[in-house]
């Protein structure tokens, strides 16, 4: 689907949405009445370390559920769509750690996992895993050990299973942690080229930072939404008085002592 016609359908319901989330995770109140609509295309999601951004996405695939409120997809309760298919074909996420998405010992069958929910036969879904790799000029992968893959090879096989799945929602929680630097471009890339809604969560603004819309969270609240060059100046700013005060007060104490 065109992104246009992504833009066009969130005229309807949002893509996602929270209504009053509350959410505990251990002893920590994450969210306490969070509400939010996914519209956008393209969202990014910054913060500080503990602000909540991976527990976001995983209530938006639904691996966390709310203690109370809502998680909504087209308008529809997550919770109340049958896991396997339909979930996976309308979120699907890309974990900060690689193993914790990656299941099997092989880059083609591991690929083939994201096709299960079409119901293709093994074979089938193998063969267009290995032609997906090969439109990628990475045929050579199919048979690779998942074991013998660096750690930013496995968070590109992440992305590779995502993008073969295809959900109509994408979230990917820092996905360019572990890549270097041609490994980000292509990301980038890949991900300027997906028609399909894409959610990031970054601690490098500028991956985010052309976006249409940015959600800045603090300690579990949205401290800022709005266009990703505002949000990203706004949070550079904020944690810029952060620093100068923390030296300020550092100073302080050895003036004092
Ligand atoms: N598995 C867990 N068990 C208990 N509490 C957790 C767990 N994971 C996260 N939390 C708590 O939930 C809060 C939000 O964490 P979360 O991982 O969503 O933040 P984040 O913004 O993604 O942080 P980071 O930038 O460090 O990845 C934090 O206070 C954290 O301590």
């Amino acid at each position: 689907m065109p992104l246009t016609a992504l833009n066009a359908s969130s005229a309807a319901a949002p893509l996602l949405e929270l209504r009053q989330v509350h959410l505990r995770r251990g002893a920590t109140q994450v969210f306490a009445g969070l509400s939010l609509a996914l519209a956008e295309p393209r969202i990014g999601l910054i913060g500080h370390n503990g602000a909540g951004k991976s527990s976001l996405l995983r209530l938006l695939c639904a691996l966390e559920l709310p203690g109370s409120g809502q998680v909504l997809s087209q308008g529809q309760d997550l919770q109340a769509l049958p896991q396997g298919r339909l979930r996976a074909q309308r979120v699907g996420m890309m974990f900060q750690n690689p193993d914790d998405q990656i299941v099997f010992p092989t880059v083609e069958e591991e690929l083939a996992l994201g096709l299960a929910p079409l119901g293709l036969p093994r074979r089938e879904a193998l063969a267009r895993a290995r032609d997906f790799l090969a439109g990628r000029g990475l045929a050579g992968w199919a048979a690779r050990a998942v074991g013998a893959l660096s750690q930013g090879q496995r968070q590109q096989l992440c992305w590779l299973a995502l993008l073969l799945a295809g959900p109509r929602t994408l979230l990917l929680d820092e996905p360019f942690a572990s890549l270097d630097l041609p490994g980000q471009a292509r990301l980038a890339d890949d991900i300027a080229a997906c028609d399909r809604q894409v959610v990031v969560s970054t601690h490098v603004l500028d991956h985010v930072r052309d976006y249409g819309r940015v959600i800045w969270l603090h300690e579990g609240h949205v401290r800022a939404d709005g266009p990703g060059r505002e949000v990203c100046a706004a949070y550079e700013t904020a944690v810029a008085r952060e620093l100068a005060d923390a030296r300020g007060a550092r100073a302080g104490m050895r003036v004092a002592a």
